[in-house]
């Protein structure tokens, strides 16, 4: 008998096919599984980069899973404000947010960087479908305060998820689509019919969060929506893409990442860390917390992190899981 595939060819093709054989056990523990993937505004480098995410996710599509991606957007957000002569203004990593800052948020977000996920996204088949947290009243917040040294500073329209409504998400899922989420939610106050105001109106419209408008909506940091969606969901694995390997032990004096830690172990070092790193790992303890069984912070500028992440046996970046309950078995 004849060899059918010449032995140079073999000898490429065998590496490829021991990679697939190795991301099987992943893929088959994922399948039909939720998979909520957060990408930051800061791996977002360049469209190669985006588009090589979007491949991805489709993977994960295409082998069975269900993908939610949650996007973020924070610095094409200062850079839109910077264009209109607007100043970014961060309080415990959360942009204060005005009513102005608010209108730039939401077209930013809604407007632009969901609609180039999207676009990249649908070059693969007609899968991705963009939403805001607006959306069928997908996600509802209650103001939120940035707490500094003991106290509450009031940033605006910055809001914590108060509920989620997972409905429309999972219909997609079910239809074997993409969701592409912004975190922009409406107010939990607003009521239909109302005028969008947690007050009674009398002041026509205004309320005291500053929304002179009454459009009763809250910008929800990302890496918080894609925590609670995460959990809401009952997903298996919250991702969240951003432009450094993972939690650094001490930073910014070391780049030592810390490869695994229990929830326990997460809370104890929240109030140690600072800027975006705060909202990230709050959201990761979250949805650990919340029945999500991995929560992994990765480093979104590596070209297809999220396939190196599945095919790498040990995992790449921070991965934070539940606490071990006594008597429980290690898994
Ligand atoms: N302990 C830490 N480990 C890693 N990064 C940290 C840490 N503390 C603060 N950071 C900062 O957090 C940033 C990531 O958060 P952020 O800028 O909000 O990213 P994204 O846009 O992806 O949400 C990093 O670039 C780094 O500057
Ligand atoms: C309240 C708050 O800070 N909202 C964020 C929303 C976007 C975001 O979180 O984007 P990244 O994930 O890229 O940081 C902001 O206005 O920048």
């Amino acid at each position: 008998m004849t060899d059918q595939v010449h032995p140079t060819r073999r000898h490429t093709a065998l590496p490829k096919a021991r990679t697939l054989i190795e991301a099987l056990p992943w893929l088959t523990r994922h399948n039909g599984k939720t998979v909520v993937i957060k990408f930051g505004g800061n791996a977002m480098v360049d469209r190669e980069l985006k588009a090589a995410f979007a491949q991805d996710v489709v993977f994960l599509r295409q082998a069975g899973l269900r993908p939610v991606v949650v996007h973020g957007g924070g610095p094409q957000i200062s850079a839109q404000l910077t264009r209109l002569g607007l100043e970014s203004e961060f309080k415990a990593g959360l942009r204060v947010t005005t009513p102005e800052t608010m209108d730039v948020v939401r077209m930013v977000l809604a407007g632009q960087v969901q609609r180039e996920l999207v676009n990249l996204l649908n070059r693969h088949g007609p899968l991705a479908v963009g939403m805001t947290g607006e959306d069928a009243h997908i996600m509802a917040a209650t103001k939120r305060y940035a707490h500094i040294d003991g106290e509450a500073v009031d940033i605006g329209r910055v809001g914590d998820i108060d509920s989620i409504e997972t409905g429309a998400i999972q219909a997609l899922l079910d239809d074997g689509r993409i969701p592409v989420i912004s975190s922009i939610a409406r107010s939990a106050d607003s009521r239909a019919g109302a005028d969008g105001d947690a007050d009674d109106g009398a002041d026509g419209g205004a309320d005291d969060d500053g929304d002179p408008d009454g459009t009763g909506v809250y910008n929800v940091n990302a890496d918080t929506a894609a925590a609670a969606l995460a959990a809401a969901l009952g997903a298996e694995t919250l991702m969240v893409l951003t432009d450094v390997e993972g939690l650094y032990a001490d930073w910014p004096d070391s780049d030592e990442v810390i490869s695994e830690l229990a929830a326990a172990e997460l809370e104890l070092l929240l109030p140690e860390l600072s800027s975006g790193m705060v909202p990230k790992m709050e959201g990761c303890l979250h949805a650990v917390r919340n029945g999500v069984r991995t929560a992994r912070v990765l480093d979104g500028r590596v070209p297809h992190s999220i396939l190196l992440e599945i095919f790498t046996d040990e995992g790449i970046g921070t991965m934070v899981v539940p606490d071990k309950r006594e008597g429980e078995p290690a898994k």
